[in-house]
C-alpha cells in the first residue's frame, strides 16, 4: 500500500496485423506506442481531506465529491479467494454511482468519472481515506483508434490498486522481492491491474475485446484471438522484442468501427469463396508475425525487422480488397511509398482513422519532415513513436535518485505543475518515461 504523491503511467496501442480478420475469430496483434497517459495522485491541502477530485482537463472534466457522500453501500463484497474482480459489471454499482455523475452531461466525462468511481469505490470501500485528487494527463489523440480509453483505465486501476494495496510496486525497486519472488508478484501485479482495467473499459465501452487494456498493461505486443460463445478468449503476451520506429498518421477522416465491420459482413455473405481466403491470408501472416514477435532478441536484426514490414505491406493489400481504406489512407501510403519510408498498413477499423508506418532504421530525419510536409497539407497529423516498449509504470518519490528527485520534485509531483503542461511535448519533456529516471514497471 503505497501514500500519494506518486504518478502512474500506461500506454496507447495500435493494430499491427489482424484487424476485421478478428471479428471472425483469427488472431489480431496490438502493440504498445510510446503516446502514453500519465496520471498524478496527490494529496489535498488541509481543509479538504474529506474530498475526493478528479482534474481530467484533456476531455474538461474537473469535479469533486464529498468521500463521505459516495453510495458505498451498493459496493459487492469482494468474493472470497478471488483476488480478481470478475468480468462484469455489478450493475447495482454503476446504478448508485448515477447519483455522483448528475450534473456532468457530456459522454466522455461522465464515462472517464463513471471509471474512475467504479474503481476507486470497489477497490477502497472499508479502507481510512484522505482527500485526494488525482489528475490525467495525455499525449494521446482522443478517439482516434489507439486505445487512449484503455490506457486512461489502466492508470486509474494502476494508481488505485497502488492505493488499496491490491498490487504490489514493481518488484525491480522492491527489495524484499529479492528473495526470486519478484517476477510472479508483478505477473499477478499485471493480471490485477489488467483486470480492473477490463472493467474501467467496460464502464466506457459497454463491450469491448479486452484487446486494448491487455495491450496498454502489459507493454510490447499481445496477440488476442476472439473465440467462439463459452470458450476463453487467447491472450498471449510478447513483451520483449525490441522497440521498433513508429510512424503514427492520423488522417482525421472520421469513421465509425461499426460501419466498417458492417460492410465488411456484407461481402463476407456475398462472396464467401473469396473473402474466406483473404481471411485466412490475414490469419496467416498474423500467424508469421507472432513467430517473429516471439523471438528471442538476439535473433531480431535487420531481416526480422525487414520480414515485419513486409508483412505490414501484404495485410494492407488485403484490407484494401476487403473495402476498408479510404483515398486518404492511400495518400499517406502513397506519400510514404514514394520516399522509401518503410511499409505503411491503415490501422484499426479502417474507412478513415490512423495509418502506421513501419520505418527502416536508416531512414534519415530530413525524410521525415519531407513526409509531415507532405501530409500537412492535407491536414493530416504525424506523430514519431515506436512500437512495443513498456506497459503500465510508476514512479514512487522514494524510487527516484536523490539528486534527481530534488532537481524534479515541483514539478514532477505537483498538481499546479501537472494542470499547467502545455502540450504533449511539454508533458513528455516534464513526467515522460523516457525523460525522468525512476520509473518503474511491472
Ligand atoms: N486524457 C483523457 N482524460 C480523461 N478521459 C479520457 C482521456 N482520453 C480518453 N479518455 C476516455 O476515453 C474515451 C475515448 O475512448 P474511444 O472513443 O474509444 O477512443 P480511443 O480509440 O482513443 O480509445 C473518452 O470519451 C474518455 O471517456
Ligand atoms: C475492425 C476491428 O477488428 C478492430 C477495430 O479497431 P478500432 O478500435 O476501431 O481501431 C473490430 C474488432 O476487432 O472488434
Amino acid at each position: 500500500m503505497i501514500a500519494a504523491p506518486f504518478l502512474v503511467s500506461a500506454p496507447g496501442k495500435t493494430i499491427i496485423f489482424g484487424e476485421h480478420a478478428a471479428v471472425y475469430g483469427k488472431p489480431a496483434i496490438a502493440a504498445a506506442i510510446s503516446l502514453r497517459t500519465y496520471m498524478l495522485v496527490s494529496q489535498h491541502h488541509s481543509d479538504l481531506t474529506d474530498t475526493v477530485t478528479l482534474e481530467f482537463p484533456d476531455v474538461n472534466l474537473q469535479c469533486s465529491w464529498k468521500i463521505a457522500s459516495l453510495p458505498w453501500d451498493a459496493v459487492p463484497e469482494p468474493a472470497p479467494d478471488a483476488p480478481n474482480p470478475p468480468s462484469e459489471l455489478h450493475e447495482s454499482l454503476v446504478e448508485a454511482i448515477q447519483g455522483p455523475l448528475t450534473g456532468i452531461t457530456g459522454f466522455p466525462q461522465r464515462s472517464s468519472a463513471l471509471t474512475f468511481l467504479y474503481i476507486y469505490m470497489s477497490l477502497l470501500k472499508g479502507k481510512e481515506l484522505q482527500g485526494m485528487t488525482f489528475s490525467v494527463r495525455s499525449t494521446l489523440p482522443i478517439g482516434a483508434g489507439l486505445g487512449s480509453s484503455a490506457s486512461v483505465s489502466v492508470c486509474i486501476a494502476t494508481a488505485i490498486c497502488l492505493l488499496s494495496g491490491t498490487v504490489t510496486v514493481p518488484s525491480s525497486i522492491l527489495t524484499e522481492h529479492s528473495n526470486g519472488n519478484g517476477a510472479s508478484a508483478d505477473l499477478q501485479a499485471i493480471e490485477r491491474i489488467d483486470a480492473w482495467a477490463f472493467l474501467g473499459e467496460r464502464c466506457i465501452h459497454g463491450n469491448p475485446s479486452g484487446i486494448d487494456n491487455a495491450c496498454s498493461t502489459r507493454g510490447g505486443a499481445v496477440m488476442f484471438q476472439r473465440m467462439s460463445k463459452g470458450n476463453p478468449n487467447v491472450l498471449k503476451s510478447m513483451r520483449d522484442f525490441p522497440s521498433l520506429r513508429l510512424l503514427l498518421i492520423d488522417s482525421k477522416q472520421p469513421r465509425r468501427t461499426a460501419v466498417q465491420v458492417a460492410n465488411v459482413a456484407t461481402l463476407v455473405q456475398s462472396y464467401p469463396q473469396i473473402t474466406g481466403p483473404i481471411m485466412d491470408g490475414i490469419h496467416s501472416l498474423t500467424d508469421e508475425a507472432y513467430r517473429l514477435l516471439c523471438l528471442p532478441t538476439d535473433q531480431c536484426d535487420v531481416s526480422w525487422a525487414g520480414k515485419l514490414r513486409e508483412l505490414v505491406r501484404v495485410n494492407h493489400g488485403l484490407l484494401v480488397a476487403l473495402g476498408v481504406s479510404h483515398p486518404k489512407l492511400e495518400i499517406i501510403r502513397a506519400a510514404a511509398d514514394e520516399l522509401e519510408i518503410g511499409e505503411t498498413k491503415l490501422t484499426g477499423a479502417g474507412g478513415g482513422g490512423c495509418a502506421i508506418t513501419l520505418v527502416e532504421d536508416k531512414v534519415p530525419e530530413s525524410k521525415i519532415s519531407e513526409l509531415r510536409a507532405k501530409l500537412s497539407v492535407h491536414g493530416f497529423e504525424v506523430y514519431e513513436t515506436r512500437l512495443g516498449g513498456n506497459g503500465a509504470g510508476c514512479l514512487l518519490p522514494t524510487n527516484t535518485d536523490k539528486a534527481e528527485w530534488e532537481k524534479w520534485e515541483d514539478k514532477l509531483f505537483s498538481l499546479h505543475h501537472m494542470l499547467a503542461l502545455e502540450n504533449r511535448e511539454h508533458v513528455e519533456e516534464t513526467v515522460g518515461v523516457e525523460t525522468v529516471d525512476g520509473w518503474a514497471f511491472w
